[in-house]
């Protein structure tokens, strides 16, 4: 499976402000871009984190994109994926609607009963990893389930954690030109940190897009 991380930071490194409020670091011609990850990827992952925090609904903005897709014999949208070792994606989350298949990840922890309210909203709940969503595991049963290309677009828990597992293929990463701020604003990579072994990155790209830089980093 290829995995392509992509995310939005301000200049200082932050996701988002210390509200953990969604806020559009990206313009019009970068979202454009994201949007056509999306339509290249066969899904696109999210932490419970980004669910909890953003209600996003993870489909194509374009339907021009859409078409395309459409035309070369695939879904509308890519499939969105949630991993959520104990099952807390609300029922009524905007990446639970019938637009587009959508498997939340799970760990055995994951109570029973909240499984359940998943699957009859309509999720295909998948069980990887003992106390938390192991990515090695969850990976190897989504690409059992045909999926290759492996769009993530955070947050930063995630994202630390795939960089901790070695499954990072491919890395673009916006930086828009603003300061947010916060020692405890979400990053990039979060999680514990690495003290050791720092994942060292192979730039392939810079490119001015709106007002910001776009880096492309292999992996
Ligand atoms: N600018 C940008 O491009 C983006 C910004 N954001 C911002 O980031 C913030 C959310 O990020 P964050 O709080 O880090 O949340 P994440 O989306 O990274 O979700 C984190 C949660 O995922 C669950 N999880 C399950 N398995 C794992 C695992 N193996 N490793 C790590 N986490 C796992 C954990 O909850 P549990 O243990 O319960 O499963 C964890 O708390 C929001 O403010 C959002 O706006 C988000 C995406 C993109
Ligand atoms: N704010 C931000 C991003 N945020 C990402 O976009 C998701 C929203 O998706 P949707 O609801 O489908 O529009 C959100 O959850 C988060 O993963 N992405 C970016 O490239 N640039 C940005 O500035």
């Amino acid at each position: 499976m290829h995995v392509h991380v992509n995310a939005a930071m301000s200049v200082d490194g932050k996701l988002s402000s210390r509200r953990r409020e969604q806020i559009k670091i990206s313009g019009d011609d970068d979202f454009a871009r994201v949007d056509e990850i999306r339509a290249d990827a066969d899904a696109v992952l999210v932490g419970v984190g980004t669910v909890l925090a953003d209600d996003p609904h993870l489909t194509l903005d374009d339907s021009a994109l859409v078409s395309a897709r459409a035309s070369r014999g695939e879904t509308d949208h890519p499939a969105r994926v949630v991993a959520d070792s104990r099952a807390r994606t609300p029922t009524d989350a905007r990446t639970l609607d019938d637009e587009a298949t959508t498997y939340v990840l799970v760990s055995e922890t994951a109570p029973e009963a909240r499984r359940a309210d998943l699957e009859a909203s309509g999720a295909e709940v998948v069980v990887a990893g003992e106390e938390r969503v192991s990515f090695l595991a969850a990976l190897e049963a989504l690409e059992a389930h045909g999926i290759e290309q492996l769009m993530v677009e955070g947050g930063g828990e995630v994202i630390f954690s795939l960089f901790s597992d070695g499954l990072v293929d491919e890395l673009s990463l916006y930086v828009g030109s603003m300061v947010i701020g916060g020692r405890d604003a979400p990053t990039l990579a979060d999680g514990e940190g690495f003290v050791a072994d720092f994942p060292r990155l192979s730039l392939r790209d810079v490119e001015r897009i709106d007002d910001g830089v776009l880096l492309t980093y292999d992996c």
